[in-house]
């Protein structure tokens, strides 16, 4: 019955209510009754509310950040006589934090989904990868690719590459197969070494020897920090908000009345484009987060799996009301 409370609350937050009345207590029975439930309004069965949301802090940060997927008529509603532009993060938002960066795939059907959303409304993945790996892992033609941060910016290119991810099969490289018995691989070469990762004590070491280096380079570099991730940049003034800036000036939409920007993005360098859009007034900023935290975003995503859900809604509904997109 604990069970049941707390995701009851959890789906109060979300904003669905109707079928509480008829939560059955049996922990199996009420899985499915989510399952089912989640999947009849487009929800993604991985939902992991059986399991590691259930947290009361997350429950009441929910209520200051909604979810996009019930907010997502809102969003839409908004969105009259207004051009919708997207504005995605890679790691951690179309694809899930993995050990070995290289192995961060983007699923096939979040592929398909970015594509269908590209074909209805300019669609942009804003990256701190090299826009050369964003596009290898992403490969779709029609959407734009920002690089670095923002400092590597490129429209339609065409797909050079072909990425094989049956390669390197050992004990690390398994298979697991989720609930509706889809079969994915899961590589994790640096599993054995996740204990000493998750050592604050020893990032802390690696973090000064890096800021010891860079000590001597005031003026060209700087660090920056994202999930479990410290890099040196170029010390200039351009980020993820300053590409997403960029980009719809250089797509003709510089009348902020008649746009309607989206921006989903997990990683704190994607927080300068969510100022972006909250000072602009006219936007969604989306954060995908599965645990509180400080954030400028309005609106929140769980994980990938609702990135997932939110986008194929979204290209949904630019199918179902005709909005073509085509890119030039
Ligand atoms: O801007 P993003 O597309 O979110 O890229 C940010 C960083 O992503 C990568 O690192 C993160 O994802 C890795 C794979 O899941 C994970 O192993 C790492 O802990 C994360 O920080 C990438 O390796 C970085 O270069 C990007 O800056």
């Amino acid at each position: 019955m604990v069970v049941v409370g707390i995701a009851a609350k959890i789906y109060e937050a979300m904003g669905i209510q109707s079928w509480l009345p008829n939560i059955i207590s049996n922990s199996e029975s009420m899985s499915k009754t989510i399952h089912d439930h989640t999947m009849d309004r487009g929800y993604i069965s991985t939902s992991p509310v059986e399991s590691s949301i259930v947290d009361e802090n997350y429950i009441s940060w929910l209520k200051e950040h909604p979810s996009a997927i019930s907010s997502f008529q809102r969003i839409i509603n908004t969105s009259k006589g207004k051009q919708i532009v997207v504005f995605l993060d890679y790691d951690g938002t179309l694809s899930p934090i993995v050990c070995d960066p290289n192995r961060a795939f983007m699923s096939d059907q979040m592929r398909a989904a970015v594509r269908e959303v590209s074909k209805h409304f300019p669609t942009a993945i804003i990256s701190g990868r090299s826009r050369e790996k964003v596009y290898n892992f992403v490969k779709l033609n029609d959407v734009y690719y920002s690089g670095s941060h923002g400092m590597d910016t490129m429209g339609p290119a065409p797909k050079n590459k072909s990425y094989d991810h049956h390669d390197n099969v050992d004990r690390y490289h398994y298979k697991t197969i989720d609930e509706e018995g889809n079969e994915f691989i899961t590589f994790q070469p640096a599993k054995d070494f996740l204990p000493a990762i998750e050592k604050d004590e020893e990032y802390e070491t690696l973090e000064e020897q890096v800021e010891s280096v860079l000590v001597n380079y005031p003026d060209q570099f700087h660090m920056t920090r994202g999930k479990k991730v410290m890099e040196i940049r170029p010390s200039i003034e351009w980020n993820k908000g300053h590409a997403l800036e960029y980009l719809l000036h250089n797509l003709g939409f510089d009348n902020s009345r008649n746009l309607l920007p989206i921006y989903i993005g997990d990683d704190r360098t994607d927080e300068d484009a969510f100022k972006v859009l909250r000072e602009r007034g006219d936007g969604f900023p989306i954060v995908v987060a599965s645990k509180p935290r400080d954030t400028m975003a309005f609106h929140s995503l769980h994980d990938p799996s609702e990135v997932l859900s939110f986008l194929i809604r979204l290209g949904r509904w630019g199918f179902d009301n005709n909005a073509d997109f085509v890119l030039t």
